[in-house]
């Protein structure tokens, strides 16, 4: 069978060449996606690490080809996607909300997408990128993406995205993960060889898995590891995902809350073409991302001026700046990086604006990705 080549469609954006997100998506039955179709059946494909821009995709280079063959169009077990008249629909004329996320059916994105917008039609997308660029389209109204996790720490390529993309955050949710072992009925935990996972679910296990002395294989999702292993068949195999997914393709579950500490959390974005406006009614957070100087105390002052105005901050993270990562400075060179920064505050405060307009005298760059309510719902 041939492995269609699959390219983020950012990457094709970003050399000129336009490109539609998906020949599938016409199709009532497909998720978005960049794959092969047949008139008749479909071939779920996720490309091999060879096919992959490395580490651009922020996955591990052991990704594997997966390939499972031959799902009749009709297949229960095929995600309901996008259909060509629901595009045209807004999302104020009662219709539901179209919500992107990446994975398959099962998947922790999808519950987080659905804790988010309460009876939404969550819509599968094979890539963080197309998920996206779902939403720039308009081909679904929301996206909701990982950002961090309480064991395994950030996605960083949704960091990456985020700057990338022209998307407002206008909303988090917390996600409670509990990880399941999911095998074929009749397969006991001493039969199993190796565990098939996506790589933060893994390394949310990874002393159980240690313990178990499984080898572990990377996947692009959890629910997709537990799909291969119901549609292969396979004995030798467990997938790490949770028990809805166990639910949904027909799995036993071998062993339950697997993950490494007990409280175990994903954060994830809400994503959207337009910002909301920011209220003072409730406790919001504003995210940024902002490049600075090169010289002694630059960061220093950059977050002096959220502690001069007491604004508590919240997660800081930094990245590389991909254009131009060395910058010459008396005869050294540095690399440079972009800080993505959130902090508990509202635009609409005046304290926020003061301390942006402050950061604005040294910042070399300024971007507000959102303001928006906090995720209160597990504190
Ligand atoms: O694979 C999934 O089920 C996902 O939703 C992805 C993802 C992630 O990217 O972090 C989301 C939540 C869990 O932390 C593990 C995996």
């Amino acid at each position: 069978m041939a492995v269609h080549t699959v390219r983020s469609l950012a990457t094709h954006l970003h050399t000129g060449t336009s490109r539609n997100i998906s020949p599938s998506h016409r199709n009532p039955n497909a998720a978005i996606r960049l794959s092969y179709r047949s008139p008749k059946l479909r071939r779920f494909i996720s490309v091999s690490s060879s096919l992959r821009e490395g580490n651009e995709h922020g996955k591990e280079n052991s990704v594997r080809a997966l390939e499972v063959k031959n799902i009749p169009e009709e297949s229960p077990l095929l995600p309901k996607a996008l259909s060509s008249n629901q595009l045209a629909e807004p999302v104020s004329n009662g219709s539901r909300v179209r919500v992107a996320y990446q994975g398959v059916r099962g998947a922790y994105s999808e519950s987080a997408a659905e804790k988010a917008y309460p009876n939404c039609e969550a819509v599968p997308c094979e890539e963080f990128d197309t998920a996206f660029e779902a939403v720039e389209r308009w081909l679904v109204d929301r996206a909701v993406l990982p950002i961090e996790n309480s064991l395994g720490g950030s996605i960083h390529r949704n960091y990456d995205l985020l700057l990338r993309h022209n998307l407002h955050i206008v909303g988090e949710v917390k996600l409670a993960v509990r990880h399941c072992l999911l095998a074929n009925h009749g397969v006991n935990l001493v039969d199993l060889r190796r565990v098939l996972s996506h790589p933060q679910a893994l390394a949310q296990c990874e002393n159980t898995l240690t313990r178990l002395g499984l080898v572990r294989e990377a996947v692009d999702d959890t629910a997709g590891a537990a799909k291969l292993i119901a549609l292969e068949g396979l004995s030798d195999a467990a997938a790490v995902a949770s028990a809805k997914a166990a639910e949904i393709y027909g799995l036993s579950v071998v062993a339950e809350d697997i993950q490494d500490e007990s409280d175990n959390v994903t954060r994830f974005l809400m994503l959207a073409r337009e910002p909301i406006i920011p209220g003072t009614n409730k406790l919001f957070k504003t995210s940024i991302v902002f490049s600075l100087e090169e010289g002694p105390g630059v960061l220093f002052k950059a977050l002096a001026v959220f502690a001069l105005r007491q604004i508590n901050l919240t997660k800081m993270e930094s990245r590389p700046l991909r254009k131009t990562p060395l910058r010459a400075s008396g005869g050294l060179k540095y690399f440079d990086y972009l800080f993505y920064v959130d902090f508990e505050a509202s635009m609409a405060d005046e304290v926020a604006q003061n301390a942006l307009r402050h950061l604005e005298e040294f910042a070399t760059f300024l971007r507000v990705l959102g303001s928006y309510p906090v995720d209160t719902t597990m504190l």
